[in-house]
């Protein structure tokens, strides 16, 4: 077994190598140029496991176009097929329809650069002109689709001339004009109406143009080698979209996904007109719509949407809610793609965000109704080893987001290709029927009784408060899109790769914050690799000493302090000044919610014990004193699928972490110990969580003795207070400054009753309730969030 494992990773080394070398040597003649320490590492072998060493000239041409053809074709028995992330879940799509996508062979094969395969440019026919200009010749092959448009038949819709009218006789209703002049204001409001309708159209239209995309991933070709070592993504997983079009060709695909860059959607529509697939319209925030860029994204299928659907009286805006639905309706009618965030905007933490109802609930409806037959939801991971866009540390410290601009993109664009920002990785999950999901959900609907108070589960609205949210056209089916939006996040959350960077500063905040020597940090790697083998998929395969000097060197050191001893001896050790240590947790939190759960588990057993003063559990204890914990993070990670029962994934956990030997389950008795020292570094990636939550709630005190505040006041409130804090030594993680955590807490705090929000003239002022009126009915919630912090 082992052997032919090895077989396909020397064959993959050598396709790709061979391939690489034949039609990249562009992109290395660049590299070569950039002499520093980056340039090992920008070389066609970075993906590729570093210890297969071979020569060029080993390759044979046949392997070449055995790549070039169909990324290689790797064949062997079943033995070798590696578990894979990303399929859809089988409980949820139970029909014979929705036999895996995926060929069981197709599992065995590496995932590529894609920046160094075109696919219609067989490099090594030298008959064929397309293989002196690869690029061109790609870019002029690959499948030309007919984008249909849409402005008409939105603006012409029913629906948008009936919320016309609607508006126009609502503002003869409330204004004053008299009886008799009443008709002639109406025709004039109508027409107003009817022109901003347009207006509104206008502004949010795509101009999706085969040209433009053809051109534009010309460029990318050319541009992204500057600064990205490579975008991976699998074959198998394209290979997987086509043959899921090819079943049921005229259902749109809708691409939705994780949300961190704003190179998403740019290299998913790159990946998938290289592929031949229809490129999507993509949802983007209008803020987006700069000069110059704003045109051009449109080109390339981007339509925009306002951050907020109605205006700052809290008035719905009927024409606008109108025209977003037709608009979505119209362009799955029309055949289009569509494609968009389902966490609304890009995550500020570095885990991913809730998902937000809205643009889900258009296409849920849609369907509910009748106007489609069926969507094909594609949820997409991505994540990258170090941010293209810079670091959101300034909005985590509390200063408010400096909006888009030509200006800012031109700077930020040179800044970008004047660095080094490692590999991209972006995986494609197995399509699901939206018709099977929905089927699905109602069955089980119908066949489980209703909740009853001691079947526990986490049951939770989609966020309705922030980006995209707002834009609940209908509660007819929130339960059933709520479901859909966190198993979609859940599921690309466990395909997303982990990255050389996320695995360093995971291991540097929470097992050796005083640093390490690199030995230790790669007996650590080595240590995750292993438990973590066939069940996550990491975003490197080179040996771990490799990888941890691409993440120091991609860190940098603003964030990571390297040092070497007489004997040549490297010691590593994460920067914890604030805001670098801000900075450096963002790229620790993508790893997070992986272990989310396990650490959760044991933060609820050790406030349990702690509170208890207790040395034991039994299984009822942990699953109670988790459910708790997890109530209290909610807002900030998915623990399990909508279709999974809590309490099961809860012993699960219990086992494997006894396997682990964190747990131990006593000897004649069904208690449980905790073992504190294998626990810690599973605890101390809840610590500055909890260190947040508890000075948030701290903060309760204040607004009792204000009587209320502004939203933002509070948000600064918190910080100041986390920061002193962190300066007098109460606490060692300064990365607990976070704004999303605290409004995260705030959401909580509202759900639990203890504060309302009140919005007056789109400023939001923060009260709390009459049932925490008093000190000591404030203190009762301070002392429930403050028996986590476990690590201070
Ligand atoms: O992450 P944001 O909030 O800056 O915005 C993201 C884009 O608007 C999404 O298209």
């Amino acid at each position: 077994k082992n052997r032919t494992s090895t077989m396909i990773d020397i064959l993959t080394t050598r396709f790709h190598d061979a391939y690489s070398y034949l039609v990249s040597e562009d992109v290395n003649r660049q590299n070569d140029n950039n002499n520093d320490i980056m340039k090992e590492k920008t070389s066609i072998n970075r993906f590729n496991s570093e210890h297969i060493k071979y020569t060029k000239s080993e390759t044979t041409l046949k392997d070449a176009d055995q790549l070039s053809n169909g990324y290689g074709d790797i064949k062997d028995d079943e033995s070798s097929i590696l578990p894979m992330e990303g399929l859809i879940c089988r409980d949820c799509s139970k029909s014979t329809n929705s036999e895996s996508q995926i060929n069981i062979f197709d599992r065995a094969r590496k995932p590529v650069d894609i920046l160094k395969v075109t696919q219609h440019a067989p490099s090594t026919n030298k008959y064929d002109w397309g293989s002196y200009f690869p690029h061109v010749a790609q870019n002029l092959r690959v499948k030309k689709y007919k984008y249909k448009p849409i402005f008409e038949s939105v603006l012409n819709h029913k629906r948008i001339q009936h919320e016309i009218e609607r508006v126009a006789k609502d503002a003869v209703r409330e204004s004053d004009v008299s009886f008799e002049m009443e008709d002639i204001y109406y025709e004039k409001m109508l027409d107003k109406s009817k022109k901003r309708a347009h207006k509104l159209l206008c502004d949010m239209r795509h101009a999706l143009s085969d040209g433009l995309l053809r051109l534009t991933s010309y460029v990318l070709y050319k541009l992204l080698p500057w600064f990205l070592s490579g975008v991976v993504a699998h074959p198998a997983q394209i290979e997987m979209l086509k043959v899921a079009q090819k079943k049921l060709p005229n259902t749109p695909l809708v691409f939705l996904p994780l949300h961190r860059s704003h190179l998403d959607y740019i290299l998913v529509t790159f990946i998938l007109l290289n592929n031949d697939i229809r490129s999507p319209l993509v949802c983007a925030g209008e803020n987006l719509n700069i000069p110059v860029f704003g045109f051009l994204l449109r080109g390339l299928g981007a339509f925009y949407i306002r951050r907020k659907i109605d205006g700052d009286d809290g008035k719905k805006d009927y024409i606008y809610r109108g025209l977003l639905q037709t608009y979505m309706e119209e362009s799955i009618s029309a055949g289009h793609n569509i494609e968009f965030f389902i966490e609304g905007g890009r995550t500020r933490t570095g885990k991913p965000g809730l998902p937000k109802g809205g643009i889900l609930s258009v296409i849920v409806d849609a369907f509910v109704d009748g106007l489609i037959d069926d969507a094909l939801l594609v949820p997409v991971s991505v994540n990258y080893e170090k941010l293209v866009d810079g670091s959101f540390v300034r909005e985590q410290l509390g200063i408010p987001k400096k909006k888009e601009s030509f200006r800012k993109a031109i700077a930020s664009i040179w800044k970008v290709l004047n660095a080094k920002y490692g590999l991209m990785r972006i995986d494609f999950n197995e399509p699901f029927s939206l018709r099977e999901l929905v089927k699905s959900f109602k069955e089980r609907k119908a066949s489980v009784p209703r909740p009853v108070p001691s079947v526990r589960r986490l049951i939770s609205k989609p966020s309705m408060t922030s980006v995209y949210g707002e834009m609940e056209f209908t509660d007819k089916h929130r339960a059933l899109v709520d479901n859909i939006g966190r198993h979609v996040v859940y599921d690309s959350c466990t395909a997303m790769s982990i990255m050389s960077t996320n695995a360093l500063s995971f291991l540097l905040l929470n097992k050796y914050r005083k640093g390490a020597s690199l030995k230790e940090l790669v007996s650590s790697l080595d240590e995750i690799r292993e438990q973590f083998e066939g069940k996550r998929d990491f975003g490197f395969d080179e040996p771990s000493e490799n990888v941890i000097m691409t993440a120091v060197e991609l860190l940098g050191t603003d964030m990571i302090d390297r040092n070497v001893d007489v004997n040549g001896n490297i010691f590593i050790a994460p920067v914890l000044s604030i805001p670098n240590v801000v900075e450096t947790f963002y790229y620790s939190q993508t790893f997070a919610p992986h272990i989310a759960l396990d650490a959760a588990v044991l933060t609820g057993i050790a406030a349990e014990l702690k509170e208890n003063n207790c040395s034991s559990l039994t299984m009822n204890d942990i699953i109670d004193s988790t459910l708790l914990y997890c109530d209290v993070l909610r807002n900030e990670f998915i623990f399990h699928k909508p279709c999974q029962n809590i309490n099961d994934q809860i012993q699960l956990t219990v086992e494997r972490l006894c396997k682990l030997g964190s747990l131990t389950k006593l000897k004649g008795s069904d208690e449980y110990e905790l073992n504190i020292k294998l626990s810690e570094t599973l605890l101390s990636s809840m610590a500055a969580l909890n260190i947040t939550y508890w000075t948030t709630t701290e903060c309760l005190l204040d607004i009792f003795e204000k009587g209320h505040i502004l939203e933002s006041d509070f948000i600064k409130l918190c910080i100041n207070r986390i920061t002193e804090k962190y300066n007098d030594g109460t606490i060692t993680y300064g990365e607990a400054i976070s704004t999303d955590s605290i409004r995260n807490c705030l959401k909580l705090l509202q759900k639990w009753s203890v504060v309302e929000v009140d919005v007056q003239s789109g400023k939001r002022i923060i009260l709390l309730t009459s049932l925490y009126n008093s000190i000591s009915s404030i203190e009762t919630v301070v002392e429930k969030i403050e028996r986590n912090v476990i690590f201070k």
